[in-house]
């Protein structure tokens, strides 16, 4: 496996391998690699000839009070992942190779970045649509990876593909789990033993929101009442929002059906974690 981590080398890679008729996936992280990761790389396997994940821990997309400087970084242990997973390339530039001094073009993406992660996180899809259209642009994929567990940075870059007529396929991969429910992120590390079951609250509402919808609960207002007492009984936590939204637009709904996402974010202690599931699906 090989470590690129200069701009022009991988755009140069990607271009011979482009020449030879090869193609690329690409799963991009920010690196700190679990299972999740693992997931999408391996699919990433089996869509592309040659497989790229990178692992930039992206400034962008980071507001001024965010865990930018704290984040977990381990590119020994990434490695080891990555290669595990099939990986033959990782990309991990340099914050100053991405965006040198006198950087100025950003891409932005309008209404799907309005709402959720959109709302508790001003600027931050600006940095995801401009570093994942660098990304492509260096990297030349031909099919990138992407988790649900983020499933508005999913829809975010769909729409984003769709619009600027980017000539790539997205797929999106399932949430992968902890065996207790908790879904895997890197940002899991900053849990404290107790911190840590108390964050299985979220995947416990989730299950509750459509325990209460498979018996026939159709009120989100109702479905709303349950899962935030739920979140609220446990110690240290804060919900950032517990909201019922049409998974295709991200409207916000009153009646749930079977389409209907149901996003959290909430608060363990300082931590702040994401979980969402489709009332209808299995998850
Ligand atoms: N549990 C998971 N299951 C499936 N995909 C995941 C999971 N966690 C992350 N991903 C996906 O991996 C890609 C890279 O995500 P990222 O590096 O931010 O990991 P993360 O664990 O979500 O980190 P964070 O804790 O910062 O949210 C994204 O497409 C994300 O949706
Ligand atoms: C897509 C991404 C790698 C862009 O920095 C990041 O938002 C992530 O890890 O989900
Ligand atoms: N998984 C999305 C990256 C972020 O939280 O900034």
């Amino acid at each position: 496996m090989k470590i690129i981590e200069s701009v022009t080398e991988m755009q140069a890679f990607a271009r011979e391998a482009r020449r030879e008729g090869k193609s690329i996936a690409l799963v991009p992280t920010m690196g700190y690699l679990h299972k999740g990761h693992a997931s999408l790389m391996k699919e990433g396997r089996k869509r592309g000839d040659i497989l790229v994940a990178s692992i930039f821990v992206n400034p962008t997309q980071f507001g001024p009070s965010e865990d930018l400087d704290s984040y977990p970084r381990d590119l020994a242990r990434d490695t080891a992942v990555a290669t595990g997973a099939g990986v033959d390339v990782i990309f991990a530039p340099k914050a100053g190779d991405m965006y040198p001094r006198g950087y100025q073009t950003y891409v932005n993406a309008e209404e799907l970045t309005l709402p959720l992660c959109g709302a508790s996180r001003p600027g931050h899809f600006r940095g995801v649509t401009t570093v994942v259209t660098k990304l492509f642009n260096i990297i030349k994929p031909t099919v990138a990876l992407f988790g649900k567990k983020d499933f508005q940075q999913l829809a975010v870059i769909r729409h984003m593909v769709a619009d600027l007529n980017m000539d790539i396929e997205i797929v999106g991969m399932p949430i992968i789990r902890e065996d207790d429910g908790l879904a895997m992120s890197s940002r899991n590390a900053y849990l404290q033993p107790e911190e840590r079951k108390n964050a299985l609250c979220l995947c416990r509402a989730l299950a509750a929101a459509r325990g209460l919808f498979n018996g026939g609960e159709r009120s989100a207002q109702t479905l709303r009442e349950r899962v935030v007492r739920l979140i609220g009984e446990v110690p240290g936590t804060s919900i950032d929002y517990a909201d019922f939204r049409n998974k295709d637009t991200l409207d916000a709904v009153e009646t749930a059906d079977e389409d209907t996402l149901l996003a959290l974010a909430v608060r363990v202690g300082k931590t702040r974690l994401i979980d969402n599931c489709i009332l209808g699906e299995e998850n």
